[in-house]
């Protein structure tokens, strides 16, 4: 199957890239630069890089790709990389770009059907300045700082970045390379996806047996299913009620599992073992990582050495995130499943969806008839609210966050705004402030309400609830929850915030 090739430079958004040209229709996949060039390559992408390509140590264009004489996109920092290859020159120019950024394009193959001049998503401080011979400007910005270059007929460069949602006609730049510059032909769907990882999961485990690793989550009830579909009965799907739950998690996920397929589902209490190992810690990453490798001492336990294979929901968020995505990636926070795993794992650990976004995720559960309540669920991070207790965690903090989070969320609910928000919570800060009650004064908890709305869980936007549910969420919280004293909305974007504040 013909496919394109990223080469991951370092990008946040080098999945997204591999993303938009799946949805056009088209396999991709992403390598690192040393790699060694798979076969059957239709089409070269370079993404974009925190490096400067002027730097001592940039990652350098493998030879081997412009002997192939196949088509190459350069994104951001790959246009940079073409451009000095091919004997221009990049320097760090007086104006960076950041963001939102107006640029006027030409007639080009590459921009059919584009209007003139439109709005693009940049992330630059360096510039091409000098162009390498046969190169043409194609687009610029306002700032006259070249936004695309034409360095021959299938070798192109932008400077702003076509997979981020907040440059216009973005997809519509991919497509025209897809299948106007280099000419491929759609071979991919999400069905095919799972037909093939089926049949892959099916010769991997072959008759040996494997855990899944079910919170009732999305990911994990997704793979649950489609991993049922390739071993049967010899998976077991394990739920572990580490006390940092939400309220009524532990039945909620025995309802959700009755309604997902018929296989045993073992419920493990592990409460006291988490907590104990959480007490006085206040470090988010030290955090994680306990719990990251307590998970996998309960799996172990639970297997008795029978299972060779853990099956987890990861996707691709949490993978990015923890910085296993590429070596030349930053590390944002240690995803309990990713990032905070232990060294020593006495299972193959499976992670089939973990090249996968969320939506793609839900996409792919409808096709496998997972019914919508399971599917749209908010996602809820494995660590549960041990990342959202700020500072050290108690049994008591725990029961005000409980009860707090559910208020919000029924709130939510009641007022039909659960489905348009793409996740909700509170938060419970480690601050104490003054207040006054029945004429007598307080000093209780500030709780923090957070809801965003998102795609991908990449970037995310805080939602705009009306301020009557919020205030209804507030009187019922600060009335019925002891410990807490004050509320605060979050209205914070990701970037620059994360969506979890830990
Ligand atoms: N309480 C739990 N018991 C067993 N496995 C868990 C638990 N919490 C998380 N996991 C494992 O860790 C993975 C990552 O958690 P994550 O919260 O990202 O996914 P999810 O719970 O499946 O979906 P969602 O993002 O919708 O919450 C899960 O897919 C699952 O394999
Ligand atoms: O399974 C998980 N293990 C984790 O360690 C973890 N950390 C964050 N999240 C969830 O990932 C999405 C993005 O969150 P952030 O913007 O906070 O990184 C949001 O949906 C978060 O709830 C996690 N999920
Ligand atoms: N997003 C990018 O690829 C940035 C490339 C390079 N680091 C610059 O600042 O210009
Ligand atoms: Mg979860």
């Amino acid at each position: 199957m013909k496919k394109v090739v990223i080469i991951d430079y370092g990008s946040q958004y080098t999945q997204l890239l591999a993303r938009r040209i799946r949805e056009l229709g088209v396999y991709s996949e992403v390598i690192q630069y040393d790699d060694n060039p798979p076969d059957e390559i239709g089409g070269i992408i370079l993404s974009g890089g925190p490096k400067s390509v002027n730097d001592v140590d940039a990652l350098p264009l493998p030879k081997w790709i412009l002997n192939t004489k196949k088509p190459i996109l350069g994104v951001c920092y790959g246009l940079q990389l073409l451009s000095k290859e091919l004997g221009g020159k990049v320097e760090k120019t007086e104006i960076s770009e950041y963001g939102k950024t107006e640029i006027e394009i030409s007639n080009d193959p590459i921009f059919d059907n584009i209007p003139k001049n439109i709005i693009t998503w940049m992330s630059h401080g360096d510039s091409v300045v000098f162009l390498p011979k046969n190169s043409s400007v194609i687009a610029k910005t306002k700032n006259n700082i070249y936004a695309a270059i034409k360095f021959s007929n299938n070798i192109y460069g932008l400077q702003f970045h076509p997979e981020v949602k907040h440059t216009e006609f973005g997809d519509k730049i991919i497509e025209n390379f897809l299948f106007k510059i280099a000419k491929l032909e759609k071979n991919w769907s999400l069905n095919y996806f799972i037909e093939e990882k089926i049949e892959e999961i099916r010769n991997e485990i072959n008759d040996k047996k494997a855990i899944i690793a079910l919170s009732g989550g999305v990911d994990s009830s997704v793979a649950t299913v489609l991993v049922h579909k390739a071993i049967g009965k010899n998976l077991k799907a394990v739920f572990v009620n580490h006390g940092l739950l939400r309220l009524n998690e532990e039945i909620e996920v025995k309802k959700i599992f009755n309604d997902l397929i018929g296989i045993n589902l073992t419920v493990i209490d592990a409460k006291k073992r988490f907590l104990d190992k959480l007490k006085n810690i206040i470090d988010p990453e030290k955090k994680r990582k306990i719990i990251g490798e307590e998970f996998i001492r309960v799996f172990e336990e639970v297997s008795k050495n029978n299972y060779d294979y853990l099956i987890q929901g990861t996707i691709y968020s949490d993978v990015i995130e923890s910085a296993a995505s590429g070596k030349n990636t930053a590390k944002i926070k240690s995803h309990h499943n990713v990032g905070g795993l232990p060294e020593d794992i006495e299972f193959k650990i499976i992670e089939p969806l973990k090249y996968l976004f969320k939506d793609e995720v839900r996409k792919i559960g409808e096709i496998l008839g997972i019914p919508k309540h399971i599917l749209y669920r908010h996602p809820f991070p494995g660590p549960g609210l041990a990342i959202r207790i700020i500072g050290e965690i108690t049994e008591e903090k725990l029961n005000i966050l409980k009860k707090a989070d559910h208020i919000f969320i029924e709130t939510l609910k009641k007022n039909n705004w659960y489905d348009k928000v793409w996740q909700a919570f509170t938060v419970l800060t480690p601050i104490k402030t003054v207040g006054v009650v029945g004429d007598e004064r307080n000093y209780d908890y500030v709780l923090a309400i957070r809801s965003v709305n998102s795609v991908e869980g990449m970037t995310a936007n805080w939602s705009k609830i009306p301020f009557e549910i919020l205030e209804e969420a507030s009187t019922r919280i600060t009335n019925e929850v002891k410990g807490i004293g004050r509320i605060v909305y979050d209205i914070t974007s990701k970037p620059p915030a994360t969506i979890e504040w830990e």
